[in-house]
């Protein structure tokens, strides 16, 4: 097999916009050491553009612009600027520490955005192309010029000013899909055409900015490079102007798996793609929605145990990449209601515990009950339940099934069906409180003269719906027996415990007497 060596012709630049672009939707905003630490984890992972800021905006983006451009080691730092001579100079002033730096000027050049926003006309929008890009080029070799709202563009004029913007010396040529409207077929036909109309189109790289108003953002930058752009413009977590920009983590990834028919290539290091997703989640407190394409927390979650029982066998089945690849430990198969019994074995093996195949059928019949009424199951959960499991096995009395009635006005009642020793029995009892009529139902159904020395009740996880863990202990002829059992309700867990105390008793006498004996002596 011959390796395939990556031609310059098919690499992808990544600029990264999210200290721009992605500061700019509502809530976003970054503190300076924020805007630090994310730059300097984009210039790390291997984004060839870092966006930092709109110097012109304030004079903490013109700081932040600046501190970024001093320390960048790798990136092109570059600032984004109006078509005005004061934002260009603003600009070339901030991003001037960089080692390499670029000017970013703007212009729209869509009917709606000319008439009503700019209040120009097409020949002074024209104008205004050609004397900013000059400005800037007079700052820097390194300038972007961006057609905004491109894609709703009249197609001759947007040639026509991306001609004079290369013929002023812009070095790459970027057209927006500034409202998220265009289609992948469209802005793949956009590219091409612009490029085969521009005569000195080979003179510039043509870039692609999206945003997801339609939820096509991804599909469309990846569309304008088969068309011909070799930039993609993106934020992490695809946070941007309303419904967000392009996300880098999902291009960078569709590049990577699928080479076979997006065959370009780019310098980002995939495994910092979770840190860096974590890190601007943290500096914009934007969560990062669970289902997330590579960064959420489900992508390399399974629940089902269908999909389980497959990853266990070959993780092909049902991953497309390796989680490690993205800087994810390892995939997660989480304990549900939709799991099954390959997973819950693995669970229990991964747990240390080996049971037999009837108790491994009890405690996965009890763990799928569990998790009809729980939303999480955690390891302590499965923990309690096949504990308990274990220590029921050989009980002489089971618990059957308990009604309680509570509230504020008493007294409480219970009601208790009990098998012992293989009979049924039913009883019925009140008390000062729930727990006390519980336990009152226990003594008439199983009478004994052990005496309560402790009740105590824990919640085994978080949450309202964790299950609780209640410990009780009974004294008997002159020696404790202490119990644990759990139930997400606290009285099922309460019984639960009570009577495995009182079935250790039992255990200890069994050998010699009957257990309504035993229990009673
Ligand atoms: C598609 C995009 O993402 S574009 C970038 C959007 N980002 C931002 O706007 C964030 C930073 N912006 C800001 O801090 C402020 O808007 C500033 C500092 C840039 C300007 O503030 P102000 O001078 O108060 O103007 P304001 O924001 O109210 O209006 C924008 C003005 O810029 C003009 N303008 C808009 N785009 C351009 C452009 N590319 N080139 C020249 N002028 C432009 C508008 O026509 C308007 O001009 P007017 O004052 O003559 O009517
Ligand atoms: C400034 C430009 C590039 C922009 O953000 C857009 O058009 O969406
Ligand atoms: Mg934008």
């Amino acid at each position: 097999m011959t390796a395939t060596i990556p031609s310059d012709k098919d690499r992808v630049i990544i600029f990264d916009t999210t200290l721009r672009d992605g500061e700019q939707c509502p809530g976003a905003t970054m503190t300076f050491e924020e805007k630090l630490e994310v730059a300097s984890l984009l210039d790390a992972m291997g984004v060839d553009v870092i966006e930092a800021g709109f110097p012109i905006a304030s004079d903490g983006d013109f700081a932040a612009v600046h501190e970024i451009a001093k320390r960048a080691k790798n990136a092109v730092i570059c600032g984004l600027s109006r078509a005005g001579a004061k934002d260009i100079d603003r600009c070339a002033e901030a991003i001037r520490p960089a080692k390499q730096g670029r000017i970013h000027t703007f212009l729209s050049t869509s009917p709606v955005h000319m008439k009503y926003k700019l209040q120009m006309d097409a020949e002074q929008v024209y104008q205004l192309v050609i004397s900013a890009v000059t400005r800037a080029r007079n700052h820097t070799d390194n300038v972007e010029w961006s057609s905004e709202d491109g894609t709703r563009t009249e197609f001759d004029f947007l040639c026509k000013c991306v001609e004079a913007a290369i013929k002023a010396g812009a070095t790459t040529i970027n057209i927006p899909d500034t409202v998220g409207y265009s289609v992948p077929e469209e802005y793949y036909d956009l590219f091409k055409r612009v490029r085969e109309n521009v005569p000195n189109s080979d003179k510039a790289v043509f870039s692609v900015h999206c945003h997801d108003d339609l939820g096509m953002a991804v599909a469309n930058s990846l569309a304008g490079i088969r068309g011909g752009a070799r930039q993609i413009e993106c934020t992490v977590n695809g946070i941007g102007e309303r419904a967000g920009n392009t996300a880098l983590e999902e291009v960078v990834m569709a590049m990577r798996v699928r080479n076979d028919k997006l065959p370009f290539w780019n310098k980002i290091d995939t495994t910092m793609l979770t840190r860096a997703s974590k890190v601007v989640s943290a500096a914009t407190s934007f969560p990062v929605q669970y289902n997330k394409a590579i960064v959420g927390r489900n992508a390399f979650a399974h629940e089902s145990g269908i999909h389980q029982d497959g990853m266990l066998k070959n993780a092909e089945t049902y991953e497309i990449m390796r989680p490690e690849s993205v800087g994810v430990k390892q995939t997660s198969l989480v304990m549900g209601k939709h799991s099954g019994r390959h997973a819950f074995v693995h669970k229990l093996e991964e747990m240390g515990y080996k049971l037999g195949q009837n108790q491994l059928e009890d405690a996965f019949v009890r763990f799928k009950a569990l998790a009809d009424r729980k939303k999480e199951i955690y390891d302590e959960d499965i923990e309690a339940l096949v504990d308990q499991e274990i220590a029921q096995s050989h009980d002489r009395i089971k618990l059957l099934s308990l009604t309680v009635i509570a509230g504020t006005h008493g007294p409480q009642r219970a009601t208790m069906k009990l098998d012992v020793e293989g009979q049924t029995k039913i009883e019925e009892a009140e008390g000062n409180g729930p727990v006390d009529a519980v336990f009152n139902c226990i003594k008439a159904l199983v009478p004994h003269v052990a005496k309560l020395e402790l009740y105590q009740v824990h919640a085994v996880t978080q949450g309202t719906d964790a299950q609780a863990e209640v410990s009780v202990r009974l004294a008997h002829e002159g020696r404790s027996m202490t119990a644990r059992a759990a139930d997400p309700d606290t009285l099922v867990a309460s019984a639960k415990a009570y009577l495995s105390a009182l079935n250790k008793i039992v255990m200890k006498r069994e050998r010699d007497l009957p257990v309504a004996e035993a229990a009673a002596s």
